[in-house]
């Protein structure tokens, strides 16, 4: 964290994480390309140049699952370093109403899951620090650095309420 200055941050891209629950489960999915391809993560994507966190949010899940989410609660917000310069600043919603059924799509295979056997083995190496926190309904603010696949460093922070919508 040291030689970062995160006040003065501007990350290359922004993207969003969506993650659905329905009782004691939970919709992820098997990323088929992308940054993390191969990975089991939640739904979600670049942000779109005009768009909105919330907007992407919802775009992505019909695109690669095809289902339309609503009252999306965002709750987390994290800043990704990566040691090759490439950085990421991703937005975390969690939501207990979508409507049709999650399909297969060229981007990624739908993967139901109970929240007590998430295949955190399969994620990136951050997800069990924070998803836990998603699905208390905790709100969090972090920042991460990577090389590649490894994380080398982060710090995260509880928040009293969701943080805002992305300034930069
Ligand atoms: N360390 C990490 N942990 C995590 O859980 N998700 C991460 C992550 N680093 C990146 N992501 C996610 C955030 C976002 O959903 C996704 C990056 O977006 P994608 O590459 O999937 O974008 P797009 O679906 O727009 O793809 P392209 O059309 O290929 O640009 O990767």
């Amino acid at each position: 964290m040291a030689d970062i200055d995160w006040s003065r941050w501007t990350p290359v891209d922004r993207a969003t994480l969506v993650f659905v629950l329905s009782g004691d489960d939970i919709l992820l999915i098997e990323k088929k390309r992308g940054l993390g391809g191969g990975k089991v993560n939640g739904p979600g994507g670049k942000v779109d140049p005009g768009e909105s966190v919330e907007q992407c949010a919802i775009r992505e899940c019909k695109e690669e699952l095809g289902i339309d989410v609503s009252e999306l609660e965002q709750l987390g917000e994290h800043r990704f370093q990566f040691v090759d310069g490439y950085s990421i600043h991703c937005w975390v919603f969690r939501t207990s109403k979508w409507g049709g059924e999650p399909v297969e799509t060229d981007e990624a295979v739908p993967l139901w899951r109970r929240t007590d056997a998430i295949p955190y083995e399969r994620m990136w190496e951050d997800d069990h620090i924070w998803l836990p926190l998603i699905l208390e309904g905790k709100a969090f603010t972090a920042d991460w650095i990577f090389e590649d696949d490894t994380m080398l460093d982060h710090r995260l922070t509880l928040l009293a309420q969701a943080p805002g919508a992305p300034t930069e």
